[in-house]
C-alpha cells in the first residue's frame, strides 16, 4: 500500500493541471495549490499515508456527512421530511430547486440540504453548543481529541456568505425554519470550517467502511444499514452535480470539499482521504479525484468490481 501510495502521489503530485482554488471563500484563495495528500486507514487499522498528509486543511462540505450521521441519530427517519435523498444535478449552492420544490432541498449534501440539517440539529440550542457536540463527534470518531474549527476560515465564509445567506431565508420564508437564520448560518459555516489532515480525516471515516463500527477502536457509531444509507447518499450526491462523473471514474461513495479535500469510503475495505486544493469546474478537488482513480485501479476497491 505504501508503495501505491508513493507512486500516485509522485506522478500525479507533477502535473500542471491542478484546477483552481476555490476564491469565494478568501481564506481560501491563499491556500498553495501545489499541495497534494493521501492518507488510506484500512479496517486493520493500519493507516498508510503520502504526501502533505500532515497538513490541516478546511473540510467544508465532507463535514455534511458527519453533521447527516448526528441528525440520523437524534432525528431518524425524521430526516427526510427536512431534506430528500435524490441527487439535485444542479451546482452545489443553487438555489432554484427550492422554489419548485416547497422550500425542501433535494439532498443533504447541497448547501441548501446542509444548512436545513444544520437547523435540525439544532433542537433549539445555541449555536456553540452545537458545534460543541458536533466537534465532539468529530473527535470521537477519528479518536483524535486534537480536532478543531479554524476560526478563521469561518469568519470569512460569514462575511461573504451571501449565497447561503439568501438559501437560508428563502427555505425560512416556506416556514422550514426552526432556529433563527443567523444561528443556523453560524452553526454550519463553523461546522463547514473544522481543520483536519488527511490521516485524522481517513480514520473519521472508519465506521462507513465498517458497517457501521470503527474497526479499529470497536466502537459502534451508527447500524449497519444507517452506514450503507449514507455511503448511497455520498454515492449518489456527494460530488453535487459532478457525482455521476465521480461514481464513474472511482466507483466508491465520497464527499468532497470546497477546501480541495474528499472522503472516499471502500466498504469493507478501508476509508480514504485525499487533498489537493485546485478545484475542477464543478468544485470538487481535481487531483484529488485522479489519484482515487489511480487507487481504485490498483486496489480493485470500487464498489461496482
Ligand atoms: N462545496 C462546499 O464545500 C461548500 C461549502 C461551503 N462552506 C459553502 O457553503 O459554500
Amino acid at each position: 500500500m505504501q508503495a501505491i501510495l508513493d507512486e500516485i502521489v509522485a506522478t500525479i503530485g507533477v502535473s500542471n493541471d491542478r484546477g483552481k482554488v476555490a476564491d469565494y471563500i478568501p481564506q481560501l484563495a491563499c491556500i498553495d495549490p501545489n499541495q497534494l495528500a493521501i492518507s488510506v486507514a484500512l479496517a486493520d487499522g493500519r493507516v498508510f499515508s503520502a504526501g502533505d498528509h500532515q497538513q490541516l486543511f478546511s473540510i467544508q462540505s465532507i463535514s455534511k456527512v458527519f453533521t447527516l450521521t448526528i441528525a440520523l441519530g437524534k432525528l431518524g427517519d425524521g430526516v427526510w421530511a427536512r431534506v430528500g435523498r435524490e441527487p439535485s444535478g444542479d451546482p452545489f449552492n443553487s438555489i432554484v430547486q427550492l422554489e419548485h420544490e416547497n422550500g425542501k432541498p433535494r439532498n443533504p449534501f447541497i448547501n441548501a440540504g446542509a444548512i436545513a440539517i444544520a437547523d435540525a440539529i439544532m433542537v433549539g440550542h445555541q449555536p456553540k453548543e452545537t458545534l460543541a457536540e458536533i466537534l465532539q463527534f468529530v473527535r470521537f470518531i477519528a479518536d483524535d481529541e486534537s480536532i478543531c474549527i479554524d476560526h478563521n476560515v469561518a469568519e470569512s465564509e460569514l462575511k461573504t456568505g451571501d449565497r447561503n445567506a439568501s438559501l437560508a431565508h428563502f427555505m425560512a420564508s416556506f416556514g422550514r425554519m426552526n432556529n433563527p437564520v443567523d444561528y443556523v448560518l453560524g452553526t454550519y459555516f463553523h461546522h463547514c470550517s473544522i481543520a483536519m489532515t488527511c490521516q485524522q480525516l481517513a480514520k473519521a471515516g472508519l465506521f462507513l467502511a465498517g458497517d457501521g463500527e470503527n474497526p479499529v477502536t470497536g466502537t459502534r457509531v451508527v447500524s449497519a444499514r444507517r452506514a450503507r444509507r449514507i455511503n448511497s447518499l455520498m454515492m449518489m450526491c456527494g460530488h453535487y452535480d459532478g457525482s455521476g462523473e465521480f461514481a464513474y471514474r472511482v466507483g466508491l461513495p465520497g464527499k468532497s470539499g470546497v477546501g480541495g479535500g474528499i472522503l472516499a469510503v471502500a466498504p469493507g475495505h478501508a476509508s480514504i482521504a485525499v487533498w489537493s486544493p485546485g478545484l475542477d469546474e464543478v468544485g470538487n478537488s481535481k487531483l484529488g479525484t485522479e489519484a482515487l482513480e489511480k487507487l481504485v485501479q490498483q486496489t480493485g476497491w470500487s464498489v461496482f468490481a
